[in-house]
């Protein structure tokens, strides 16, 4: 922030909001666009990560027309080697196994002295105390914190009220649902009373509900935590699912407020080419490419910041994309991160592709790209906000989901908003189970080609998609305008703490 720039009295009138996010980026990014928004709006923000996120997100806050917002970092010491994680390991996309992401969760709460001990000290800049702390709702411990405070807890959610409201109807209903699935002939039951047909089998359920003792201990942390909220955030817009986000509101008993899509933060392409990390690609040259492809030809495909596939799902992938005949740009962690056995198979592929395909070996611009008018089509793990992000762009989507929320995500796209082509399934990963190559390759390169097509052909549906795709792309932009649904959500998260400041 331009603490130059930042006048004394006038700070100690401004509210001033705390935010912690996870450190994950598909949690952190949308927290700091959030951050972003508030500051517009006058709100003195701190943002408070580790050290690691710090160096990833800061050059990146700093260099955009942002910096002159009064947001302001704070550094958050946090231990990992005390708890048995490797050095550095501050963000879930840096765990070498999956099975480190509970003692990671399980060491958040280490984050809570360094965090006090900040709020000790006097402000510099003359801000005053913070009236709000909105953190994700992983960071359970800082419900403690703003009630030492005395201030409200806010939770930001990264996904969907679709599903947020699933996995509570779920995990009410557990048992009823279990033995109604064993009862089933195809293994597989409606979620009762919704207004849509969410057929849900072992996949959706094993994959929000671990009976796992360790997993479960953990669960239950983050539900009384939650319980004890005093709203939550939802990065969503109400015109996207409005019965989703009318019976969550219901069943938490809370202010649920509409949000998002944060990606529509607006701001110069060069910084929102940069994204949570920087580009691992020369944008220029991805987007002279770009420019010169016909609109709507490209297919994206992106896995976010976790999932990780095998060589042999790779090798598939590949295959198909060459095969669909079409334009694509395809990104590839595993080969830049874990130096696999097989990427001479990837070196190879990209020089036989070459001009018609571009492989981004890392971090790629993913949100600017879905932006481009070029692409038409994304093949999606179904992370929520690479499905927000595609929605505010008007992009259709074929759902690859792998763990957790992503089962329920593609059931959203696919049944809810009909904007999605399923490609096909692995076996569920309740926060992922460590796979190696040795597991069958579900996905064909047939099948790929056959999605592609369907995707970003499909005939009469095709056009379909696409229309009902634009519709949505159009009610998110109105959502984020001023006056907009999601405005005036963040509006009212602001009306609220102010109101109850003057309570306090
Ligand atoms: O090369 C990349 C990869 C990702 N992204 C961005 O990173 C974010 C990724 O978020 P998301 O699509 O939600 O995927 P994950 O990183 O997998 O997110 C985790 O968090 C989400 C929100 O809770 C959940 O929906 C997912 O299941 C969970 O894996 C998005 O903004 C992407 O645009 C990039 O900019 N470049």
């Amino acid at each position: 922030m331009n603490s130059e720039a930042d006048d004394y009295s006038s700070n100690t009138k401004r509210l001033h909001f705390l935010l912690v996010p996870l450190m994950e980026q598909g949690h952190m990014i949308p927290m700091i666009d959030l951050a972003r928004l508030l500051a517009t709006r006058d709100i003195l923000v701190t943002f408070a990560t580790t050290p690691v996120n710090l160096s990833r997100i800061q050059p990146i806050v700093d260099r955009a027309a942002a910096s002159a917002l009064p947001i302001r970092f704070v550094e958050l010491h946090f231990p990992v080697a005390d708890v048995g994680l490797p050095d550095g390991c501050e963000s879930v996309d840096l765990l070498p196994s999956t099975e480190l992401i509970l003692p990671f969760l399980n060491a958040l709460p280490l984050l809570r002295d360094p965090l006090e001990a900040h709020l000790r000290i006097s402000d510099p800049f003359g801000w005053p105390k913070p009236v709000c702390l909105i953190s994700d709702n992983q960071q359970h411990w800082t419900a403690d914190v703003a009630r030492c405070l005395n201030i409200p807890r806010l939770i930001f959610h990264g996904p969907s009220c679709f599903f947020l409201y699933c996995n509570l109807l779920i995990n009410r209903h557990r048992a009823e649902l279990e033995a109604a699935l064993e009862a089933s002939s195809g293994g597989s039951i409606m979620l009762p009373d919704l207004p849509h047909p969410i057929r849900v089998s072992n996949r959706e359920v094993s994959a929000v509900f671990s009976s796992d003792p360790d997993w479960s201990k953990y669960m239950e942390t983050i539900r009384v935590a939650e319980e004890s909220a005093d709203g939550v955030l939802v990065n969503s817009f109400v015109e996207l699912e409005p019965w989703y986000f009318e019976r969550y509101g219901e069943a938490t008993g809370k202010p649920v407020w509409p949000v998002g899509p944060l990606s529509l933060y607006k701001e110069e392409i060069e910084v929102k080419a940069a994204r949570g990390r920087v580009s691992s690609i020369d944008n220029n040259l991805l987007f002279q490419w770009l420019d010169k492809q016909v609109v709507g030809s490209v297919v994206l495909v992106s896995f976010g910041s976790v999932i990780r596939n095998t060589m042999a799902q790779l090798v598939e992938l590949g295959h198909g994309l060459e095969a669909s005949g079409r334009p694509f740009i395809w990104v590839v962690k595993e080969v830049a991160e874990r130096q696999v056995p097989g990427s001479e198979w990837v070196a190879e592929f990209e020089k036989r592709v070459e001009g018609r395909g571009i492989m981004i070996r890392g971090w790629a611009p993913q949100a600017a790209i879905l932006g481009h008018e070029a692409v038409g089509g994304f093949v999606t793990h179904c992370g929520w906000n690479s499905m927000l992000e595609a929605v505010a762009m008007g992009v259709v989507m074929a759902t690859w989901p792998h763990l957790y929320d992503q089962f329920l995500n593609e059931l959203l796209a696919v049944e809810v908003l009909k904007i999605g082509v399923v490609v096909a399934v692995e076996e569920p990963k309740m926060f992922g189970a460590e796979k190696g190559d040795e597991v069958v390759v579900k996905v064909s390169r047939g099948d790929v080609e056959r999605i592609v097509e369907r995707l970003m052909v499909g005939g009469k549906e095709g056009e379909e998609r696409r229309e009902r795709a634009k519709e949505l792309r159009d009610k998110a932009r109105t959502a984020m305008e001023e006056g907009g649904s999601s405005w005036k959500g963040l509006q009212d998260v602001i009306n609220y703490v102010s109101e109850r400041q003057k309570i306090l």
